[in-house]
């Protein structure tokens, strides 16, 4: 993990990770443009390259208590509060999760409510659980660039099976909901 002070600019770094994506995918850049962002990248590609780790050493997805846990693989999720019964948070999905006419893309929602209802189950396993299935019913179009209201909550434990139910609300509007269940791995389990 980085030292207090790198942590800090590299979730900063993540921060405008999440705006490059959101404006790229909503901008008709010049050729010259897509011609230096392209030179740009393959610098920034060789120069990675070379400070490449194994996946115990990542950083990127790992750094918990920050919105998204430090990533943006799915869309920027802030949780507000978590126990043992549940969390609830807001999530931002951005430009960058259009799929079409102002709603969010239905494979970014599934994503978001693996990373909610999964911190339920991880607050309430004794170890690592895997998502064995996650149905998600969408119930309204889920808008972008705006704040929305995510839950989770325990619905049931039983021996390594964890049951976890979810709610993606805009305001009054319930956007969709989910259910998952987190099998907890068996010891020496990969
Ligand atoms: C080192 C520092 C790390 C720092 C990290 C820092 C920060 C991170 C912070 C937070 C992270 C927070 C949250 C994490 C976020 C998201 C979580 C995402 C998790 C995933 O995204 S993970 C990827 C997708 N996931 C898979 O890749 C699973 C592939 N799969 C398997 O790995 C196995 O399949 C497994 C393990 C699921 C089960 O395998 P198994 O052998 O252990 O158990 P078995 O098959 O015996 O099932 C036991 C009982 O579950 C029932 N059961 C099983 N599957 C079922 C199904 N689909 N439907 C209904 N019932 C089912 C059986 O019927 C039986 O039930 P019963 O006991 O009643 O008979």
């Amino acid at each position: 993990m980085p030292d207090e002070a790198s942590a800090g600019d590299y979730a900063a770094m993540i921060e405008d990770l999440r705006g490059f994506l959101d404006r790229l995918s909503s901008a008709r850049p010049s050729p010259e443009a897509v011609r230096c962002l392209r030179e740009a990248l393959t610098g920034w590609s060789a120069e990675l390259d070379r400070s490449q780790v194994p996946e115990h050493d990542r950083v990127f997805g790992r750094l918990a208590g920050l919105p998204g846990r430090g990533q943006t693989m799915s869309p920027r999720l802030e949780i507000v509060e978590t126990g043992p019964d549940g969390s609830r948070g807001t999530v931002r999905f951005g430009r960058y999760h259009l799929g079409r006419n102002g709603a969010a893309h239905g494979g970014s929602i599934p994503l978001v409510f693996d990373e909610i209802l999964g911190q339920v189950a991880r607050v309430n396993g004794r170890s690592l659980a895997r998502t064995a299935y996650l149905r998600v019913d969408y119930r309204s179009i889920t808008p972008i660039d705006r704040d929305l209201e995510i839950s989770a909550r325990l619905v049931s434990v039983t021996g390594r099976k964890y049951v976890v139910a979810g709610e993606l609300r805009d305001g009054p509007v319930l956007c969709a909901e989910a259910e998952a269940l987190f099998v907890e791995l068996r010891p020496g389990r990969p």
